[in-house]
């Protein structure tokens, strides 16, 4: 079977690695270039690990997207990597241009600031070393992970740039299904819906069925519904409990247009 992921040298690679060791069977790393692309190749089959959320920049609205695009992808597991980003090219007095992940030049806006270089956006941190590597241009720097530097063969010019210290990302483990050969203790569930009426007290309606439960939240956000200006969804994470899901689930179809059920699954540290 294959697991998709970014290519190699990504932070997605590492998580999947680790996810890896977590997993029963025998899974071949598949590389893709996007997140869309790993969703459209596991929506055929096997397994795909994906960046959700990030301490420092919030979510990956992208992956947030498609979760609710590709209704036959569940969330299967999560687990969080520390990220330390490197800055990789030729000559740090030269650049001009630096190339990352958005999510990569957002967690080192300040030190890029700093240089007051130029930032260009593309699909993953290894992408980008790739580009700098090939194009052999001593004006383009990149920022990614040390095995992406080694990988590419280029320099390390600046060690640990993100602007926080404290600097995490969750991902997740995506597919129908996947059998784990040790279980952790923690579970979480995620859902997303959209609020039936737009009136004072509709979400409060929802938060109630969780605070009356006693279930620990671990995350709300809204993502615009895209069908008019101030519309939203709202994507729910919260602690597995032994309250009954589907009992859940129907205290809040109550309040809802719709509500999917994004998976129910372990959290590995
Ligand atoms: O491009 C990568 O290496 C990724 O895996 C996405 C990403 C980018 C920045 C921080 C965490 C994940």
């Amino acid at each position: 079977m294959n697991i998709y992921t970014l290519p190699k040298g990504t932070y997605s690679e590492k998580a999947t690695k680790k996810f890896l060791e977590y997993i029963d069977g025998d899974y071949n790393i598949k590389y893709c270039n996007s997140i869309y692309d790993i969703f459209e190749s596991v929506s055929n089959g096997g397994l795909g690990v994906v960046p959700i959320e990030n301490s420092i920049e919030g979510s990956v609205s992208l992956t947030q997207d498609l979760l609710l695009q590709f209704k036959n992808i569940k969330i299967l597991g999560e687990l969080s990597l520390d990220i330390h980003h490197n800055l990789i090219g030729y000559d740090k007095d030269k650049i001009k241009i630096i190339i990352s992940h958005p999510q990569a030049l957002a967690q080192c806006r300040n030190y890029i600031k700093r240089h007051g270089w130029e930032v260009k956006a593309v699909e993953s941190t290894a992408k980008a070393v790739k580009i700098v590597a090939e194009s052999k241009d001593e004006n383009l720097g990149a920022i990614g992970s040390k095995e992406s530097a080694e990988y590419y063969n280029l320099k390390i010019l600046d060690k640990n740039i993100e602007d926080y210290k404290n600097n995490k990302t969750r991902f997740i483990l995506i597919g129908k299904n996947v059998k784990f050969k040790t279980l952790p203790k923690k579970y979480k569930v995620s859902i997303v819906f959209e609020l039936k009426e737009d009136k004072p007290g509709a979400l409060y309606h929802i938060l109630k069925e969780f605070a009356e439960r006693n279930i620990n939240l671990t995350r709300i956000e809204s993502r615009p519904s895209k069908k008019r200006l101030g519309t939203y969804i709202f994507y729910i994470d919260f602690e597995d409990s032994k309250e009954d899901l589907e009992e859940i689930i129907k205290s809040l179809k109550k309040h809802t247009t719709f509500i999917n059920i994004l998976g129910r699954y372990p959290v590995f540290d």
